[in-house]
């Protein structure tokens, strides 16, 4: 069940966070490769918010690894602030992605023995004093509506305020670029609701790039910019170019 997409490019003008070009990336699946994703070129704008929607097993996780350097492509470019971090060894990849790169994942992935103070502290990076450090978690804990709840472990804080205390982590460093990989997935529709608006407000707040990966439309109708993906499957029936495999949509209330 090979998958495939490609992308028409949309010429956004200006100076380009993340700059895609003639990617590909299969996987090995019983001996034989797969193809995933197809992108000739895609790029982003600093501060622009961008849902990327499509079906289940499209790629759209495995865009977001790419992007992060979790993955590397088996052919093509991915320029984040025009450094190729596929050329760069492990060690400095590492570091880069720490310095730059924020993310958000569904199961908001907290260390269940730290409480929420101490898993936002083991993110931080840059030195700075214990004291000034303590200072800048609980302003953002205080952001977060978490003020009162920075010695409790992830056991004892609701799910919302797990994934808040997992923004906070992924926003703590002020990345340029924040992933996330639905940060809504495993909430009730309320919450989903508030944790959206945060992730928004903050990363508009302070000029982040914000690339959401979401199955939810209401969410993806939040973005000033959506790219579907399409399956392979689909874009193999007649009537459908591979052309039209990955589609951009502009003009989102944001
Ligand atoms: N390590 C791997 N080895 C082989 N195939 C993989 C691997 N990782 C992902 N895949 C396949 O790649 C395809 C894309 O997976 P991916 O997780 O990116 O999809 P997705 O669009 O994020 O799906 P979902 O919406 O269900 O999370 C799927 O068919 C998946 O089975």
């Amino acid at each position: 069940m090979g998958r495939l997409v490609r992308t028409d490019c949309i010429e956004i003008g200006g100076i380009d966070l993340l700059h895609i070009r003639d990617l590909q990336k299969q996987f090995q699946v019983d001996g034989r490769s797969v193809p995933i994703l197809d992108i000739p070129q895609w790029k982003v704008e600093p501060g622009e918010q961008v849902a990327i929607t499509g079906p289940s097993g499209s790629g759209k996780s495995t865009l977001l690894h790419l992007i992060s350097g979790l993955l590397r492509p088996d052919r093509g470019e991915i320029l984040l602030d025009n450094q190729p971090l596929h050329s760069l060894g492990e060690a400095q990849r590492d570091a880069f992605r720490a310095s730059r790169i924020g993310y958000v994942m569904q199961n908001f992935h907290l260390i269940p023995s730290l409480n929420a103070r101490q898993n936002i502290e083991i993110a931080m990076t840059g030195a700075i004093s214990s004291k000034a450090r303590a200072a800048v978690i609980s302003e953002w804990l205080e952001r977060v509506g978490l003020q009162d709840r920075g010695q409790h472990l992830p056991s004892q804080l609701s799910r919302g305020q797990q994934q808040r205390v997992a923004i906070v982590r992924a926003l703590i460093n002020q990345p340029p670029l924040v992933l996330a990989d639905e940060p809504t997935g495993s909430l009730d529709w309320e919450t989903a609701d508030e944790i959206a608006s945060l992730l928004l407000g903050l990363s508009r707040g302070i000029r982040h790039t914000l690339i959401v990966v979401t199955h939810d439309l209401n969410l993806a109708a939040r973005f000033s910019r959506c790219l579907h993906i399409h399956d392979m499957n689909q874009i193999r029936q007649p009537g459908l170019s591979r052309t039209t495999g990955l589609e951009q949509r502009e003009g989102f209330g944001g």
